[in-house]
C-alpha cells in the first residue's frame, strides 16, 4: 500500500454546549484530522482525540503534532506498509503517545479498506449492520436541568444514559434520576474523582441498579479498583486506566473491572482495540466504545469498531448533531431510536465535507513520501 503523502490538518470546532466533567468544562475543541494518500489518489482519514490540555491523559494537540511530525511520519516513510496491522508494531519503539499513533494508524486503516473496496467494519471483521448507542451527559447546573436533558434523550431513543458524577454530585442526583426513570439503563462516570476513602459512600450506589460505574478511582490505577470491585455489586468499568492489551490482561487478572470502555485513541489504534476486544471476548468481559467528543471522522471509526460482536453494551457514539452545528462528514452520523445504521460504502463509509473541513482548518502540514 504505497503511501505518497500524509496531511495533518489542525481543526478548531466549537461544541454546541459546554461539556463538564469532574475535571472541568470544555467547549472549544482543537484537534488533528490526518489524511493518508496513495499514488492512485485514494485518501484515508483519521482523527486524533487528544484535547488542548492534558486533563484526560498526558497527550495534547501540541504533543500530537510533535510526535507525528518528528517521529511517527518518519517511521511510515521508511517502511513499506502492506497492512495496517503492521503500524502498531512499527510504532512500538516510540513510548506512549497512543493518540498520536492512533490518528495516523486510523487514516491508513481507512485507506486500506478503500483500496480493498470494503467497509472499515469488514476490514476489522465486524458483522453488525446496526449498532445500539447511548449518550453521555456532562455535569448539569441542577438536578432539574439533568432530568430535562435526560427526558430529551430518552425521547430520542438513546439506549443508555451515562451520567457524570463527582463528590457532591453523585448519590442524591442518581437517586433522583432512578426515581424518575425506574427502568432506564443508567451508568455513572466519575472520571477518577474518588479514592478508596470513599468506599462506603460509593457503596450507596449499589442500590440504584446502575449498569456500571466508570473509572471511579485513579486514572492510572488497577489495584485500588480491584479492592473496590470486591466490595461493590455494581460492575466497575475502566476507561482511563486501560492503554493496551497488557493493561487489559492485568486488570482482568486482578478483578479490577467487569466492563471495559474501549477508546481507539486511548489504546493506540484500531489494531490494539481489536486485540483488546478479542481478549475480553475470550474472558467474558463486556466492552463498549467510548467517545472523546469526536468530529465525524472519529465518530465513523468508532461506529466501525462497534460492529465487532463483543461490543454488547451501547457506546457513547451519539449523532453528529449532539455536539456540532456542522460536522465535517456527509452524511452526518444520525441516531434513529438509539440505533446507528452502519454505512456500507468503502472505508469509514462517510464522505468528507470538503467545505466544512476547509472552514474549520486553521493549519495544514503536508509530508511527501
Ligand atoms: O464523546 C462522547 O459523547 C462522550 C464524551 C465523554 O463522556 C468523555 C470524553 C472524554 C473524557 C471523559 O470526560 C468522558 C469519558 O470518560 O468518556
Ligand atoms: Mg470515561
Amino acid at each position: 500500500m504505497p503511501i505518497k503523502q500524509i496531511k495533518l490538518r489542525k481543526l478548531q470546532m466549537r461544541l454546541k454546549d459546554p461539556f463538564t466533567t469532574s475535571f472541568g468544562t470544555m467547549q472549544d475543541k482543537e484537534f488533528y484530522i490526518t489524511e493518508a494518500i496513495d499514488g492512485e489518489g485514494n485518501s484515508g482519514f483519521g482523527e486524533s482525540v487528544a484535547f488542548i490540555s492534558p486533563w484526560y491523559s498526558e497527550e495534547t494537540v501540541k504533543t500530537n503534532l510533535h510526535i507525528m511530525e518528528d517521529f511517527l511520519i518518519k517511521i511510515l516513510k521508511e517502511n513499506e506498509i502492506s497492512h495496517p496491522d503492521q503500524i502498531s508494531e512499527l510504532f512500538q519503539p516510540i513510548k506512549g503517545h497512543n493518540m498520536a499513533k492512533s490518528a495516523l494508524e486510523g487514516a491508513i486503516w481507512d485507506l486500506y479498506a478503500k483500496r480493498q473496496n470494503i467497509t472499515l467494519a469488514e476490514a476489522l471483521g465486524g458483522e453488525k449492520k446496526e449498532i445500539d448507542v447511548g449518550i453521555s451527559i456532562g455535569i448539569q447546573p441542577s438536578i432539574e436541568d439533568l432530568l430535562q436533558t435526560i427526558k430529551g434523550f430518552v425521547q430520542e431513543g438513546y439506549k443508555r444514559m451515562k451520567i457524570k458524577i463527582k463528590p457532591g454530585w453523585d448519590v442524591d442526583v442518581l437517586r433522583e434520576v432512578r426515581a424518575n426513570y425506574p427502568d432506564l439503563p443508567i451508568m455513572a462516570d466519575a472520571n477518577s474523582a474518588y479514592t478508596l476513602d470513599d468506599i462506603e459512600h460509593l457503596q450507596k450506589l449499589d442500590d440504584l441498579n446502575l449498569t456500571m460505574i466508570e473509572q471511579p478511582l485513579g486514572h492510572d490505577d488497577i489495584v485500588d479498583h480491584a479492592k473496590l470491585q470486591a466490595v461493590m455489586k455494581t460492575p466497575i468499568c475502566l476507561d482511563e486506566s486501560i492503554h493496551s492489551l497488557e493493561d487489559t490482561r492485568k486488570a482482568i487478572q486482578l478483578g479490577s473491572c467487569k466492563i471495559i470502555n474501549i477508546k481507539i485513541g486511548r489504546v493506540g489504534g484500531l489494531t490494539e482495540a481489536k486485540k483488546i476486544h478479542d481478549y475480553c471476548k475470550d474472558h467474558d468481559i463486556a466492552v463498549w466504545c467510548g467517545g472523546m467528543l469526536e468530529a465525524g471522522v472519529g465518530r465513523a471509526h468508532n461506529i466501525a469498531l462497534t460492529t465487532l460482536d463483543q461490543f454488547i453494551l451501547p457506546g457513547d457514539t451519539a449523532g453528529s448533531s449532539r455536539y456540532w452545528v456542522k460536522d465535517i462528514i456527509k452524511p452526518e452520523v444520525v441516531v434513529h431510536k438509539g440505533v446507528i445504521t452502519v454505512p456500507d460504502k468503502p472505508g469509514i463509509g462517510y464522505d468528507i465535507d470538503e467545505s466544512a473541513l476547509e472552514e474549520f482548518t486553521v493549519d495544514e502540514k503536508v509530508f511527501n513520501f
